[in-house]
């Protein structure tokens, strides 16, 4: 990243200062990615799309991180297992951005910290450029770590508190030698000002910042190995609502500016939307439904998606398309360390039969940018009354093998986008 590639500078208008406006107008940063092109608000659709002919930068298939729970007393047996991420699937393109969303607990933060190795999967494979970093050692991770950053949710323990920002940012410049000694504090102060912050604030501890400035240090470290990945966990949750707009604005300056991927994991469904044009919803582990921006925030064919987008307050209604009658889930997330027979998400879903209980449905492809995992795929209101998987699984309309047929050749799990995908207005096969 050199001087000349940066984008249009975000000035934060706190740059000069270390306070924030304490209080927040009373506009939300939803509201604001709904509406108008004012200072500081979020406009249009965010990150760029990527091309379509953009190589597969990441390929998350089957990947599982099951932690042990232990037993109390002398002898820590292992009892059961909490099933964080249990057969996880997705693509990220190069300079593509996907969001992760669904309700806490449902496994995104595990999926975010399973890509950037800070935690060793169960299982599965990670595929990043080409080779699967799932099993590698901790030595072969370093020049990985070059490439994958994170960027976390709390701003404040993020930062090491002792260490200026210039030796927070400069440290991984030295570590992997990035560049000379003597062209480390330039590279700082570049980098600073990239993100909207005052290039001569370099020996300032992060105390001196505000949150929003504090991510923006966060955000700069991030880009200091010139990453190919960025996974952002909940970047702008812990921010004021006002600030909230500001740094996604930068995000996506640097998304489009660096071409670099993101996985934007967050709950703020309008927030996803605005930044992401391809959205995976997680429940209890499992991703329920993939698709591109239309697919998931317009004919979202998964009762659980529909529930969470129905659940979005109003005032962020605007923001993803107008009113949705509230549909109101029965009971609680159940237990991820014994999560319910076939379909996880059945012992709340209002339209489960008994098949769900029995097989778990796969996450089919059911439009050309667009996976569903769900026996009774269908609009609200539209969904079928038989299941529409039966003819592909290979089982009859309870859910028991038919002997009289098996397992379509064409059921395809694996992660991305088939040319062909199911048609289930039709039940066969189709095609672009
Ligand atoms: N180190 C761990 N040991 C045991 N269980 C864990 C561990 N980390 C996470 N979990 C459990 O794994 C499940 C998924 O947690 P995770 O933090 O990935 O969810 P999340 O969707 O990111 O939620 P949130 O939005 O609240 O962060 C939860 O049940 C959580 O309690």
């Amino acid at each position: 990243m050199s001087a000349e590639q940066q984008p249009g500078r975000h000035v934060d208008p706190e740059a000069t200062t270390s306070t924030e406006p304490e209080a927040a107008p009373a506009q939300h940063a939803a509201t604001a990615v709904a509406t108008d092109g004012s200072p500081g608000h979020v406009q249009g659709h965010g990150a760029s799309e990527a091309p379509a002919d953009a190589k597969t930068l990441l390929s998350v298939e089957d990947l599982r991180m099951w932690f042990p729970v232990k037993s109390s007393g002398v002898i820590h047996r292992t009892v059961g297992h909490v099933q964080a991420v249990d057969g996880v699937s997705f693509e990220v393109a190069e300079g593509a951005s996907l969001g992760l969303v669904g309700e806490s607990g449902c496994g995104k933060s595990t999926t975010g910290k399973l890509i950037t190795r800070l935690l060793n999967p169960t299982g599965g494979s990670i595929n990043f450029q080409g080779r699967d970093i799932a099993t590698l050692k901790e030595r072969e991770l370093k020049p990985l770590r070059r490439e994958i950053q994170m960027i976390f949710q709390d701003p404040y323990t993020s930062l090491n508190p002792r260490h200026t920002v210039g030796s927070i940012i400069g440290a991984p410049l030295r570590i992997h030698k990035i560049v000379p000694e003597n062209k480390v504090l330039d590279r700082v102060r570049e980098l600073l000002e990239i993100v909207g912050l005052n290039p001569e604030h370099y020996n300032r501890f992060p105390n001196e910042f505000s949150g929003g400035q504090r991510q923006r240090i966060g955000i700069a470290r991030a880009l200091t190995l010139n990453p190919k990945l960025l996974v952002a966990d909940e970047p702008v949750s812990a921010l004021d609502v006002s600030i909230q707009a500001q740094v996604v604005n930068l995000l996506q300056s640097i998304q489009s500016e660096f071409g670099v991927a993101f996985l934007f994991i967050a709950h703020d469904l309008a927030i996803v939307r605005h930044f992401c044009p391809e959205v995976a919803v997680m429940y209890l582990g499992k991703v329920v439904e993939i698709g591109d921006r239309d697919s998931i925030y317009q004919r979202s064919m998964h009762p659980y998606t529909q529930a969470l987008l129905s659940a979005v307050p109003d005032v962020k209604q605007a923001a993803i398309g107008g009113r949705r009658e509230r549909i109101r889930l029965e009971g609680d997330v159940p237990s991820p360390i014994n999560p319910p027979s076939g379909c996880r998400f059945r012992t709340r879903c209002p339209i489960a039969q008994d098949i769900c209980a029995k097989v778990e449905p796969p996450l089919l492809q059911i439009g050309p940018k667009h996976k569903v995992a769900c026996h009774f795929p269908g609009t609200i209101g539209n969904h079928p009354t038989k299941p529409a998987t039966t003819g592909l699984l290979g089982l009859d309309a309870d859910g028991n093998a038919d002997p009289r047929a098996s397992a379509s050749s064409e059921l395809n799990t694996s992660p991305g986008y088939a040319d062909r995908w199911y048609d289930i207005d039709r039940q066969s096969m189709t095609g672009a």
